[in-house]
Protein backbone atom coordinates (compact mmCIF):
# COMPACT_ATOMS: atom_id res chain seq x y z
CA UNK A 1 0.00 0.00 0.00
CA UNK A 2 1.75 3.42 -0.88
CA UNK A 3 2.13 5.51 2.39
CA UNK A 4 0.12 8.74 1.72
CA UNK A 5 1.38 11.64 3.66
CA UNK A 6 -1.31 13.04 6.01
CA UNK A 7 -1.74 16.64 5.45
CA UNK A 8 -0.76 18.70 8.44
CA UNK A 9 -1.32 22.48 9.17
CA UNK A 10 -0.58 24.43 11.96
CA UNK A 11 -4.06 26.52 11.93
CA UNK A 12 -5.40 27.85 15.31
CA UNK A 13 -9.51 26.57 14.70
CA UNK A 14 -9.79 28.13 17.97
CA UNK A 15 -8.14 31.62 17.53
CA UNK A 16 -9.68 34.60 16.95
CA UNK A 17 -9.30 34.87 13.11
CA UNK A 18 -10.79 31.70 12.53
CA UNK A 19 -13.49 32.02 15.12
CA UNK A 20 -14.35 35.11 13.32
CA UNK A 21 -15.17 33.91 9.72
CA UNK A 22 -14.20 30.17 9.89
CA UNK A 23 -15.03 29.53 6.21
CA UNK A 24 -11.84 29.87 4.62
CA UNK A 25 -10.03 27.36 6.69
CA UNK A 26 -12.73 25.10 5.99
CA UNK A 27 -12.45 24.93 2.70
CA UNK A 28 -9.01 24.32 2.84
CA UNK A 29 -9.45 22.05 5.29
CA UNK A 30 -11.74 19.64 2.57
CA UNK A 31 -9.41 20.55 -0.09
CA UNK A 32 -6.53 18.95 1.91
CA UNK A 33 -8.04 15.36 2.45
CA UNK A 34 -10.27 13.67 4.58
CA UNK A 35 -8.43 13.89 7.51
CA UNK A 36 -5.63 16.63 8.66
CA UNK A 37 -3.45 16.65 11.31
CA UNK A 38 -3.54 19.43 13.26
CA UNK A 39 -0.15 20.06 14.73
CA UNK A 40 -0.85 22.99 17.50
CA UNK A 41 -3.39 20.63 19.44
CA UNK A 42 -1.74 16.78 17.67
CA UNK A 43 -5.09 16.58 16.43
CA UNK A 44 -6.79 14.88 13.64
CA UNK A 45 -9.40 17.24 12.24
CA UNK A 46 -12.42 15.99 9.65
CA UNK A 47 -14.18 18.67 7.19
CA UNK A 48 -15.74 16.16 4.69
CA UNK A 49 -19.75 15.85 4.99
CA UNK A 50 -19.11 11.70 4.09
CA UNK A 51 -15.99 11.25 6.32
CA UNK A 52 -17.50 13.32 9.57
CA UNK A 53 -21.30 11.59 8.95
CA UNK A 54 -19.67 8.15 8.93
CA UNK A 55 -17.09 8.99 12.27
CA UNK A 56 -20.96 10.31 13.82
CA UNK A 57 -22.82 6.68 12.78
CA UNK A 58 -19.48 4.66 13.84
CA UNK A 59 -19.71 5.11 17.80
CA UNK A 60 -17.30 2.17 18.45
CA UNK A 61 -14.64 3.44 16.38
CA UNK A 62 -15.24 6.41 17.26
CA UNK A 63 -16.18 7.07 21.36
CA UNK A 64 -17.48 10.31 23.43
CA UNK A 65 -16.93 8.35 26.62
CA UNK A 66 -13.23 10.10 26.55
CA UNK A 67 -15.50 13.61 26.22
CA UNK A 68 -16.33 15.22 23.05
CA UNK A 69 -13.70 18.01 23.61
CA UNK A 70 -9.96 18.29 23.30
CA UNK A 71 -9.61 17.18 26.79
CA UNK A 72 -9.14 13.14 26.63
CA UNK A 73 -11.05 12.07 30.08
CA UNK A 74 -8.66 8.84 29.73
CA UNK A 75 -5.51 11.28 30.93
CA UNK A 76 -7.10 14.19 32.18
CA UNK A 77 -9.76 14.62 35.03
CA UNK A 78 -13.11 16.73 33.67
CA UNK A 79 -13.80 19.61 34.74
CA UNK A 80 -17.49 18.36 36.06
CA UNK A 81 -18.82 14.87 36.10
CA UNK A 82 -19.40 13.39 33.01
CA UNK A 83 -22.74 14.15 30.88
CA UNK A 84 -24.89 10.38 31.11
CA UNK A 85 -25.68 11.37 27.29
CA UNK A 86 -23.15 13.29 26.14
CA UNK A 87 -19.90 11.86 27.20
CA UNK A 88 -21.46 8.41 27.44
CA UNK A 89 -20.90 5.51 25.28
CA UNK A 90 -23.36 2.73 24.65
CA UNK A 91 -24.28 0.51 27.58
CA UNK A 92 -24.37 3.59 29.91
CA UNK A 93 -25.50 5.83 27.63
CA UNK A 94 -29.05 3.34 26.73
CA UNK A 95 -31.01 4.44 29.39
CA UNK A 96 -30.66 7.76 30.18
CA UNK A 97 -30.94 8.77 26.35
CA UNK A 98 -34.04 6.28 26.14
CA UNK A 99 -35.68 8.32 28.98
CA UNK A 100 -34.94 12.23 27.67
CA UNK A 101 -36.16 10.86 24.21
CA UNK A 102 -39.20 9.58 25.53
CA UNK A 103 -39.53 12.90 27.42
CA UNK A 104 -38.54 15.50 24.63
CA UNK A 105 -40.59 13.49 22.02
CA UNK A 106 -42.86 15.43 19.25
CA UNK A 107 -45.92 14.16 20.77
CA UNK A 108 -45.06 15.14 24.39
CA UNK A 109 -43.93 18.69 23.37
CA UNK A 110 -47.90 19.50 21.46
CA UNK A 111 -49.08 20.30 25.25
CA UNK A 112 -46.43 23.03 25.02
CA UNK A 113 -47.27 24.83 21.88
CA UNK A 114 -50.38 26.85 22.52
CA UNK A 115 -48.28 28.56 25.66
CA UNK A 116 -44.93 28.76 23.69
CA UNK A 117 -47.11 30.54 20.85
CA UNK A 118 -49.14 32.80 22.66
CA UNK A 119 -45.54 33.90 25.01
CA UNK A 120 -43.89 34.79 21.48
CA UNK A 121 -47.03 36.75 20.37
CA UNK A 122 -46.87 38.45 23.66
CA UNK A 123 -42.62 39.25 22.71
CA UNK A 124 -43.23 40.40 19.56
CA UNK A 125 -45.99 42.68 20.28
CA UNK A 126 -44.37 44.22 22.95
CA UNK A 127 -41.20 44.79 21.45
CA UNK A 128 -43.06 46.62 18.41
CA UNK A 129 -44.86 48.75 20.72
CA UNK A 130 -41.76 49.78 21.70
CA UNK A 131 -40.48 50.77 18.25
CA UNK A 132 -39.18 49.66 14.68
CA UNK A 133 -34.97 49.46 16.08
CA UNK A 134 -33.79 46.95 18.52
CA UNK A 135 -30.65 44.24 18.89
CA UNK A 136 -32.66 40.71 18.08
CA UNK A 137 -30.08 38.90 19.95
CA UNK A 138 -30.91 40.30 23.54
CA UNK A 139 -34.98 40.94 22.74
CA UNK A 140 -35.51 37.93 20.40
CA UNK A 141 -33.06 35.21 20.43
CA UNK A 142 -31.99 35.45 24.32
CA UNK A 143 -35.34 36.76 25.68
CA UNK A 144 -37.85 33.99 23.96
CA UNK A 145 -35.80 30.79 25.04
CA UNK A 146 -35.58 32.07 28.73
CA UNK A 147 -38.73 32.96 28.94
CA UNK A 148 -40.37 29.61 27.89
CA UNK A 149 -37.30 26.64 28.71
CA UNK A 150 -36.37 27.08 32.61
CA UNK A 151 -40.36 27.01 32.59
CA UNK A 152 -40.78 23.71 31.17
CA UNK A 153 -37.86 22.06 32.84
CA UNK A 154 -39.25 23.16 35.89
CA UNK A 155 -37.06 25.47 37.73
CA UNK A 156 -37.30 28.04 39.96
CA UNK A 157 -37.39 31.89 38.73
CA UNK A 158 -34.68 33.03 40.79
CA UNK A 159 -31.16 33.03 39.13
CA UNK A 160 -32.17 32.21 35.56
CA UNK A 161 -29.85 34.64 34.61
CA UNK A 162 -26.69 32.26 35.28
CA UNK A 163 -27.66 29.67 32.51
CA UNK A 164 -26.31 31.50 29.34
CA UNK A 165 -22.87 32.36 31.48
CA UNK A 166 -23.06 28.78 32.16
CA UNK A 167 -23.79 27.52 28.46
CA UNK A 168 -20.95 29.67 27.52
CA UNK A 169 -17.98 28.50 30.05
CA UNK A 170 -19.82 24.83 28.86
CA UNK A 171 -19.29 25.45 25.03
CA UNK A 172 -15.92 26.83 25.35
CA UNK A 173 -14.68 24.04 28.05
CA UNK A 174 -14.67 21.65 24.81
CA UNK A 175 -12.12 23.78 23.38
CA UNK A 176 -8.70 24.26 24.41
CA UNK A 177 -7.27 26.01 27.30
CA UNK A 178 -7.16 29.72 25.68
CA UNK A 179 -7.84 33.25 26.55
CA UNK A 180 -11.93 32.21 26.41
CA UNK A 181 -11.54 29.65 28.88
CA UNK A 182 -9.03 31.67 31.09
CA UNK A 183 -11.58 34.50 31.45
CA UNK A 184 -14.46 32.78 32.85
CA UNK A 185 -12.97 30.08 34.49
CA UNK A 186 -13.39 31.92 37.79
CA UNK A 187 -17.16 31.44 38.00
CA UNK A 188 -16.91 27.78 36.89
CA UNK A 189 -17.72 26.96 40.31
CA UNK A 190 -20.14 29.19 41.10
CA UNK A 191 -22.17 28.36 37.77
CA UNK A 192 -22.09 24.79 38.12
CA UNK A 193 -22.55 24.94 41.99
CA UNK A 194 -25.92 26.67 41.12
CA UNK A 195 -26.63 24.70 38.13
CA UNK A 196 -25.92 20.99 40.14
CA UNK A 197 -28.73 22.74 42.96
CA UNK A 198 -31.58 23.29 39.81
CA UNK A 199 -31.14 19.40 39.82
CA UNK A 200 -32.59 18.21 42.89
CA UNK A 201 -35.91 16.49 42.94
CA UNK A 202 -37.40 19.35 45.61
CA UNK A 203 -36.74 22.55 43.50
CA UNK A 204 -38.02 21.34 40.49
CA UNK A 205 -41.62 21.98 39.63
CA UNK A 206 -44.01 18.85 39.27
CA UNK A 207 -45.51 18.68 35.45
CA UNK A 208 -42.00 19.84 34.18
CA UNK A 209 -39.12 17.82 31.78
CA UNK A 210 -37.29 17.32 35.79
CA UNK A 211 -39.71 16.18 37.44
CA UNK A 212 -40.17 13.79 34.78
CA UNK A 213 -36.98 12.85 34.94
CA UNK A 214 -37.42 12.22 38.29
CA UNK A 215 -40.04 9.69 37.33
CA UNK A 216 -38.48 7.75 35.37
CA UNK A 217 -35.85 7.18 38.41
CA UNK A 218 -39.19 6.21 40.37
CA UNK A 219 -40.11 4.04 37.65
CA UNK A 220 -36.75 2.29 37.74
CA UNK A 221 -35.63 3.43 34.28
CA UNK A 222 -32.66 5.15 35.43
CA UNK A 223 -30.88 5.64 39.32
CA UNK A 224 -31.72 7.79 41.61
CA UNK A 225 -28.67 9.19 41.66
CA UNK A 226 -28.60 9.45 37.67
CA UNK A 227 -31.71 11.48 37.61
CA UNK A 228 -30.31 14.70 38.44
CA UNK A 229 -27.39 14.29 35.85
CA UNK A 230 -29.98 13.82 33.20
CA UNK A 231 -31.74 17.24 34.62
CA UNK A 232 -28.25 18.81 33.84
CA UNK A 233 -28.20 17.95 30.38
CA UNK A 234 -31.13 20.07 29.66
CA UNK A 235 -29.96 22.81 31.73
CA UNK A 236 -26.54 22.62 29.78
CA UNK A 237 -27.54 22.17 26.51
CA UNK A 238 -30.73 23.66 25.67
CA UNK A 239 -30.27 27.20 26.08
CA UNK A 240 -27.08 28.76 24.76
CA UNK A 241 -27.93 26.37 21.96
CA UNK A 242 -31.46 27.64 21.12
CA UNK A 243 -30.37 31.28 21.60
CA UNK A 244 -27.79 30.86 18.89
CA UNK A 245 -30.00 29.07 16.81
CA UNK A 246 -32.55 31.72 16.93
CA UNK A 247 -29.99 34.75 16.16
CA UNK A 248 -28.46 32.96 13.32
CA UNK A 249 -31.73 31.76 11.85
CA UNK A 250 -32.92 35.86 12.17
CA UNK A 251 -29.56 37.28 10.79
CA UNK A 252 -29.80 34.90 8.02
CA UNK A 253 -33.82 35.95 7.40
CA UNK A 254 -32.65 39.58 7.80
CA UNK A 255 -30.33 39.30 5.31
CA UNK A 256 -31.69 37.12 2.95
CA UNK A 257 -35.07 39.74 1.94
CA UNK A 258 -36.26 36.83 -0.85
CA UNK A 259 -36.62 33.93 2.03
CA UNK A 260 -38.27 36.34 4.35
CA UNK A 261 -41.22 37.01 1.74
CA UNK A 262 -41.42 33.56 1.25
CA UNK A 263 -41.40 32.65 4.86
CA UNK A 264 -44.46 35.55 5.07
CA UNK A 265 -46.54 34.02 2.59
CA UNK A 266 -46.19 30.49 3.77
CA UNK A 267 -45.32 30.70 7.98
CA UNK A 268 -45.66 26.74 7.50
CA UNK A 269 -41.82 27.30 6.21
CA UNK A 270 -40.77 27.98 9.34
CA UNK A 271 -39.62 24.52 10.52
CA UNK A 272 -37.93 24.62 7.22
CA UNK A 273 -36.17 27.91 7.26
CA UNK A 274 -34.81 26.95 10.83
CA UNK A 275 -33.06 23.77 9.46
CA UNK A 276 -32.00 25.50 6.61
CA UNK A 277 -30.63 28.10 9.08
CA UNK A 278 -28.29 25.66 10.99
CA UNK A 279 -26.68 23.77 8.33
CA UNK A 280 -25.87 27.25 6.79
CA UNK A 281 -24.69 28.77 10.18
CA UNK A 282 -23.62 25.63 12.05
CA UNK A 283 -24.49 27.77 15.68
CA UNK A 284 -22.40 24.06 16.55
CA UNK A 285 -19.46 24.17 14.67
CA UNK A 286 -17.54 21.83 15.93
CA UNK A 287 -16.58 18.59 18.39
CA UNK A 288 -14.58 15.88 19.28
CA UNK A 289 -14.34 12.03 19.69
CA UNK A 290 -11.56 9.97 20.60
CA UNK A 291 -10.44 6.73 18.18
CA UNK A 292 -11.34 3.66 20.53
CA UNK A 293 -8.64 1.45 17.90
CA UNK A 294 -6.26 2.42 15.09
CA UNK A 295 -9.37 3.36 13.24
CA UNK A 296 -8.94 4.05 9.00
CA UNK A 297 -10.24 7.29 7.56
CA UNK A 298 -9.49 7.29 3.92
CA UNK A 299 -5.96 6.53 3.60
CA UNK A 300 -5.05 7.88 7.10
CA UNK A 301 -4.73 5.45 10.18
CA UNK A 302 -6.05 7.82 13.27
CA UNK A 303 -4.25 5.82 16.26
CA UNK A 304 -5.90 4.55 18.89
CA UNK A 305 -6.71 6.88 21.82
CA UNK A 306 -6.27 9.82 19.61
CA UNK A 307 -8.68 12.86 19.27
CA UNK A 308 -11.00 13.82 16.19
CA UNK A 309 -12.02 17.45 15.66
CA UNK A 310 -15.13 17.03 13.68
CA UNK A 311 -15.98 20.22 11.36
CA UNK A 312 -19.35 20.08 11.42
CA UNK A 313 -19.97 23.32 10.37
CA UNK A 314 -17.50 22.17 7.48
CA UNK A 315 -19.32 19.22 6.49
CA UNK A 316 -22.77 21.20 6.56
CA UNK A 317 -20.76 23.31 3.37
CA UNK A 318 -19.46 20.10 1.44
CA UNK A 319 -19.92 20.82 -2.26
CA UNK A 320 -19.38 17.16 -2.59
CA UNK A 321 -22.82 16.75 -0.72
CA UNK A 322 -24.32 20.41 -1.28
CA UNK A 323 -25.63 22.30 -4.22
CA UNK A 324 -25.07 26.08 -3.75
CA UNK A 325 -23.80 25.17 0.19
CA UNK A 326 -23.12 28.80 0.67
CA UNK A 327 -26.22 29.81 -0.50
CA UNK A 328 -29.31 30.22 2.07
CA UNK A 329 -32.35 29.24 0.74
CA UNK A 330 -36.06 27.61 1.71
CA UNK A 331 -36.63 25.73 -1.09
CA UNK A 332 -33.23 23.98 -0.30
CA UNK A 333 -34.33 20.22 1.75
CA UNK A 334 -31.89 20.78 4.78
CA UNK A 335 -32.53 17.08 5.85
CA UNK A 336 -29.40 15.15 6.47
CA UNK A 337 -27.45 18.29 7.96
CA UNK A 338 -25.10 17.91 10.41
CA UNK A 339 -26.15 20.54 12.86
CA UNK A 340 -27.75 18.67 15.29
CA UNK A 341 -24.83 16.26 15.30
CA UNK A 342 -26.14 12.69 13.56
CA UNK A 343 -26.28 8.77 15.44
CA UNK A 344 -26.72 7.69 18.52
CA UNK A 345 -25.99 10.96 20.04
CA UNK A 346 -27.69 12.78 17.53
CA UNK A 347 -29.55 15.84 19.35
CA UNK A 348 -31.81 14.80 21.99
CA UNK A 349 -33.07 18.35 22.29
CA UNK A 350 -33.42 19.24 18.22
CA UNK A 351 -37.62 18.74 18.97
CA UNK A 352 -37.80 21.46 21.48
CA UNK A 353 -35.39 23.34 19.59
CA UNK A 354 -37.48 23.27 16.23
CA UNK A 355 -40.99 24.38 18.88
CA UNK A 356 -39.15 27.49 19.94
CA UNK A 357 -38.14 28.77 16.67
CA UNK A 358 -41.68 28.10 14.53
CA UNK A 359 -43.32 29.90 17.64
CA UNK A 360 -41.15 32.60 17.16
CA UNK A 361 -40.73 32.83 13.62
CA UNK A 362 -44.47 32.60 13.28
CA UNK A 363 -45.31 35.90 15.65
CA UNK A 364 -42.88 37.52 13.74
CA UNK A 365 -44.03 36.67 10.20
CA UNK A 366 -47.44 37.15 10.94
CA UNK A 367 -46.32 40.82 12.70
CA UNK A 368 -44.25 42.32 10.72
CA UNK A 369 -43.49 42.76 6.27
CA UNK A 370 -40.19 43.68 5.88
CA UNK A 371 -37.01 42.61 8.77
CA UNK A 372 -33.91 44.22 7.98
CA UNK A 373 -30.01 44.68 9.20
CA UNK A 374 -29.63 47.79 10.94
CA UNK A 375 -26.27 48.48 12.49
CA UNK A 376 -22.74 46.55 13.07
CA UNK A 377 -23.63 43.59 14.02
CA UNK A 378 -21.03 42.03 16.50
CA UNK A 379 -19.74 38.39 16.73
CA UNK A 380 -19.71 36.61 20.23
CA UNK A 381 -16.56 34.06 20.04
CA UNK A 382 -17.09 30.86 21.74
CA UNK A 383 -14.94 27.45 21.07
CA UNK A 384 -17.74 25.48 20.10
CA UNK A 385 -20.40 28.12 19.16
CA UNK A 386 -20.36 30.28 16.35
CA UNK A 387 -22.35 33.41 17.91
CA UNK A 388 -23.87 36.55 17.62
CA UNK A 389 -22.91 39.35 20.08
CA UNK A 390 -25.51 41.41 18.48
CA UNK A 391 -28.03 41.92 15.88
CA UNK A 392 -29.30 45.74 15.07
CA UNK A 393 -32.46 45.21 13.67
CA UNK A 394 -35.37 47.10 11.84
CA UNK A 395 -38.39 46.15 11.21
CA UNK A 396 -41.16 47.47 9.04
C1 LIG B 1 -30.78 24.53 17.83
C2 LIG B 1 -30.37 24.18 19.05
C3 LIG B 1 -29.47 22.99 19.27
C4 LIG B 1 -28.38 22.56 18.55
C5 LIG B 1 -27.76 23.19 17.30
C6 LIG B 1 -27.91 21.35 19.22
C7 LIG B 1 -26.82 20.58 18.77
C8 LIG B 1 -26.48 19.35 19.30
C9 LIG B 1 -25.45 18.48 18.75
C10 LIG B 1 -24.58 18.80 17.53
C11 LIG B 1 -25.40 17.38 19.53
C12 LIG B 1 -24.50 16.16 19.33
C13 LIG B 1 -23.32 16.18 20.25
C14 LIG B 1 -22.44 14.93 20.00
O1 LIG B 1 -22.74 14.15 19.08
O2 LIG B 1 -21.45 14.74 20.74
C15 LIG B 1 -26.38 17.55 20.57
C16 LIG B 1 -26.60 16.64 21.57
C17 LIG B 1 -27.44 16.88 22.63
N1 LIG B 1 -28.34 17.92 22.75
FE1 LIG B 1 -28.61 19.41 21.45
N2 LIG B 1 -28.68 21.07 20.31
C18 LIG B 1 -29.65 22.04 20.36
C19 LIG B 1 -30.66 22.15 21.28
C20 LIG B 1 -30.82 21.30 22.35
C21 LIG B 1 -31.89 21.41 23.35
C22 LIG B 1 -32.99 22.47 23.32
C23 LIG B 1 -31.67 20.42 24.26
C24 LIG B 1 -32.46 20.04 25.50
C25 LIG B 1 -33.78 20.26 25.57
C26 LIG B 1 -30.48 19.68 23.83
C27 LIG B 1 -29.94 18.60 24.49
C28 LIG B 1 -28.96 17.78 23.98
C29 LIG B 1 -28.44 16.60 24.66
C30 LIG B 1 -28.89 16.10 26.04
C31 LIG B 1 -27.49 16.03 23.82
C32 LIG B 1 -26.67 14.76 24.04
C33 LIG B 1 -27.41 13.63 23.32
C34 LIG B 1 -26.69 12.30 23.43
O3 LIG B 1 -25.44 12.33 23.63
O4 LIG B 1 -27.36 11.24 23.33
N3 LIG B 1 -29.98 20.24 22.67
N4 LIG B 1 -27.04 18.74 20.40
O1 LIG C 1 -25.61 16.38 28.54
C1 LIG C 1 -25.03 17.51 28.58
O2 LIG C 1 -24.66 18.07 29.64
C2 LIG C 1 -24.72 18.15 27.27
C3 LIG C 1 -25.29 17.62 26.11
C4 LIG C 1 -24.97 18.14 24.87
C5 LIG C 1 -24.05 19.19 24.77
C6 LIG C 1 -23.60 19.62 23.46
C7 LIG C 1 -22.23 19.49 23.13
C8 LIG C 1 -21.83 19.85 21.86
C9 LIG C 1 -22.75 20.30 20.96
C10 LIG C 1 -24.09 20.42 21.36
N1 LIG C 1 -24.50 20.05 22.58
C11 LIG C 1 -23.51 19.76 25.94
C12 LIG C 1 -23.85 19.25 27.19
Amino acid sequence: MTATLLPTSDADPFGPEILEDPLPFHADLRDAGPVVHLSRYDVYAMGRYEHVHAALRDWQGFQSGAGVGLSNFRTEPPWRPPSLLLESDPPRHDAPRRVLAGILAPRELRRLREGWSAVADELVDALLAAGDEFDAVPALAEAFPLRVFPDAVGIPAEGRENLLPYGDFLFNAFGPHNDLVAAAAHRAPELGAWVNARCARDVLAPDGFGARIWAAADRGEITAEQAPLVVRSLLSAGVDTTVQALATVLHALATHPEQWRRLRAAPQLARVAFDEAIRWGSPVQTFFRTATTDVRVGDTVVPDGRKILMFLASANHDPRRWTDPGAFDLSRDPSGHLGFGFGIHQCVGQHVARLEAECLLTALARRVETIEIAGPTRRHHNNTMRAWGSLPMRVG
